[in-house]
C-alpha cells in the first residue's frame, strides 16, 4: 500500500506528543464546556431580567403606546391582525354595562368585608373550602377576615422557599400554617417594556391577580394578600441560619438577598419606611397561603404554549396556525391522553390564557394540578410576571383561545357580565381594602377593559367560523 505523507506526519506527531496533546485536548474540551454552560446560564438570566427596560410614568396620565418591533412569526401576525380587525367592528353590546354586574360586585365586596374577628383558626376555613376544582367557593363569607388574619398573623419561622427560581420566603405561623412571601422589586408606577415574561416578580400583581381570579369566576389562585414585614422585628429573630446569612445593613435600611437561582448579594431587597421612602425596616410583598395538604402534592405539566425564551427563535405554536388540532391528536402528550379529560384540561388552559392575557403574563411555562386527583383543575400559581405594563397588550398570550377556538360557557358568561368598563372598575373596588392599597395605578384598570374587548373580538372571530362548537358546556 502506498504511504500517505499526511498520515505519516500525524503518526509521528502522535507518538511524540501523545501525553501533551491529550492534556491540551482535555483542557480545550473542559473550557469549551464551561463557556457553554455560562452562556446558557447568562442567557436565561438575560431573558428573565435584563430584556426589560423600566421607566417611571405619571400614574394618573394616559400615555401613547410605544411603536412595537414587527413580529417575525407569521401565524401569530395573521391571528393578531384578525383580532384587531374584529375589534374595530365589535358590537356595541360589548361596550355596554350589564345590570347583573352590580350584584356580582356587591357579593364579592361582601365576601371581602371583615365579618368575624381575626383568628389563626380561620386559615382552617381555606383548607375546608378547597376542592380539586377550586380554592375559594362562591360565596366565601369569611374571606375578608381570613385575608386580614393572613396579613397580621405572628411569624414563627422564616426560611428560603426552595421551589422556583426567584427570591421567596417560606413563612410559618402558629399551628404550622405556612405561606410564601414574594418581595417588592418595583414601584407601582414603574412600567416594564420588553417581552411578556421579562422583569422580576411584581408583588402587587400577585395580589391583584388573586382578586381578579375571583372576579372572573376562576378561583384557582392561592389565597394571596399584600403584607408589609418589619424585617428586624418580624423576620430576623425567626430566620433560619441560611436566610439569616443573607441579611445586610445598607445605611439605615435592612436588606436581604435570600438563596435561590437568581439570588445574589448584588441584588438585595431592602426595607423602606411606612410611607415608602428608602432607609426603613418594612419590606412589602405578596403572601400566599400554602395550598391545603389534603390536595397535595402538585403535579407539574409543561405548557404546550411554552415560549422558547430565545429572541429570534419561535416556538411551534407561534408559527403553526393548526397547532391546536395537532396537539389534540398527539397521543404522546400526557395532558391530552384521556379524551374527556383532554377537553376540560384544554378549556382550563384557555381560561388560563385569558387570565394571563388580561394580567399581561407571558411566563406560564408550566402549570400545576393536584396530583392525587387526576381530573383536578389547572391551578393559577405564580402570577408574579403580571401588571408590568398597562400600555402594551401581548395578544399572543391568547394563542390557546384563537387557535383552539373553544371557551367554557361559564367563563364566557362571566366575561360578558364584566363588559362596559366593569372589569377595571370592579377590580379597583375589590382591591381597595387591601393592606397595601393602592395596588395598581389607574392605567392598569384601563388596560384590563381594553384587553377584555380583545378577548370578545377573539371569541367573535371564532363564532364567525362556527356558531355551534365554540362555547362549550363542559364544566
Ligand atoms: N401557595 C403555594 N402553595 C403550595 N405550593 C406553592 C405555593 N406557591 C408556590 N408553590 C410551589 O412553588 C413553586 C414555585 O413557585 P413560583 O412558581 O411562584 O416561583 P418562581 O420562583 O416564580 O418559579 P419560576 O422561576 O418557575 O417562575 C410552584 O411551582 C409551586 O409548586
Ligand atoms: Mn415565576
Amino acid at each position: 500500500m502506498k504511504e500517505c505523507p499526511l498520515i505519516n506526519l500525524i503518526m509521528k506527531f502522535r507518538r511524540k506528543y501523545t501525553i501533551t496533546s491529550a492534556v491540551v485536548f482535555a483542557l480545550i474540551f473542559l473550557s469549551a464546556n464551561i463557556y457553554f454552560v455560562q452562556i446558557l446560564f447568562e442567557e436565561k438570566q438575560v431573558h428573565t431580567f435584563k430584556n426589560v427596560r423600566t421607566e417611571v410614568t405619571n400614574s394618573s396620565k394616559e400615555r401613547t403606546p410605544k411603536p412595537k418591533k414587527p413580529l417575525v412569526k407569521h401565524g401569530t401576525i395573521i391571528a393578531i391582525e384578525k383580532i384587531k380587525y374584529k375589534l374595530s367592528q365589535l358590537s356595541s353590546r360589548y361596550y355596554r354595562r350589564k345590570s347583573s354586574s352590580y350584584s356580582l360586585i356587591k357579593q364579592l365586596q361582601d365576601d371581602l368585608n371583615e365579618t368575624v374577628p381575626i383568628s389563626i383558626n380561620l386559615l382552617q376555613t381555606a383548607d375546608e373550602w378547597a376542592t380539586p376544582n377550586q380554592l375559594v367557593p362562591n360565596p366565601a363569607p369569611v374571606l375578608g377576615s381570613l385575608l386580614r388574619t393572613l396579613c397580621t398573623s405572628q411569624i414563627r419561622k422564616a426560611e428560603n422557599a426552595r421551589k422556583g427560581t426567584q427570591l421567596k420566603l417560606l413563612l410559618t405561623f402558629d399551628s404550622g400554617w405556612q405561606g410564601v412571601f414574594k418581595p417588592q422589586w418595583y414601584e407601582r408606577n414603574e412600567v416594564l417594556w420588553g417581552p411578556s415574561y421579562g422583569g422580576k416578580d411584581r408583588h402587587n400583581g400577585e395580589v391583584a391577580s388573586f382578586h381578579l381570579s375571583l372576579l372572573l369566576g376562576l378561583p384557582r389562585v392561592p389565597i394571596t394578600v399584600g403584607r408589609r414585614l418589619h424585617l428586624p422585628l418580624e423576620i430576623l429573630p425567626v430566620a433560619d441560619q441560611a436566610l439569616h446569612n443573607t441579611f445586610s445593613l445598607n445605611g439605615s435600611s435592612t436588606c436581604l438577598h435570600g438563596v435561590c437561582l437568581y439570588c445574589t448579594p448584588k441584588e438585595p431587597v431592602c426595607g423602606k419606611t411606612l410611607d415608602g421612602k428608602n432607609g426603613g425596616p418594612y419590606l412589602e410583598g405578596a403572601l400566599s397561603l400554602w395550598l391545603p395538604s389534603k390536595l397535595l402534592p402538585l403535579k407539574r405539566h409543561r405548557s404546550p404554549w411554552q415560549r422558547t425564551y430565545k429572541p429570534g427563535r419561535a416556538a411551534k405554536w407561534e408559527v403553526d396556525k393548526d397547532y391546536c388540532v395537532k396537539i389534540m391528536q398527539d397521543q404522546e402528550n400526557q395532558i391530552f391522553r384521556e379524551k374527556l379529560l383532554a377537553r376540560s384540561r384544554l378549556l382550563d388552559l384557555i381560561d388560563a390564557a385569558i387570565f394571563d392575557f388580561l394580567i399581561g403574563n407571558g411566563d406560564r411555562h408550566h402549570h400545576e394540578t393536584f396530583q392525587p386527583f387526576p381530573n383536578s383543575t389547572v391551578l393559577l400559581i405564580d402570577n408574579g410576571k403580571s401588571f408590568g405594563n398597562p400600555y402594551d397588550d401581548h395578544l399572543d398570550i391568547l394563542a390557546p383561545l384563537y387557535q383552539c377556538c373553544i371557551i367554557r360557557r361559564k367563563t364566557w358568561e362571566r366575561l360578558q357580565i364584566l363588559s362596559g368598563g366593569v372589569l377595571g372598575e370592579a377590580l379597583e373596588i375589590l382591591l381597595r381594602p387591601s393592606h397595601l392599597s393602592p395596588l395598581l395605578t389607574p392605567p392598569h384598570y384601563v388596560a384590563l377593559n381594553r384587553r377584555l374587548l380583545h378577548v370578545y373580538a377573539t371569541v367573535e372571530n371564532c363564532l364567525d367560523k362556527d356558531q355551534t362548537n365554540v362555547i362549550l358546556d363542559l364544566i
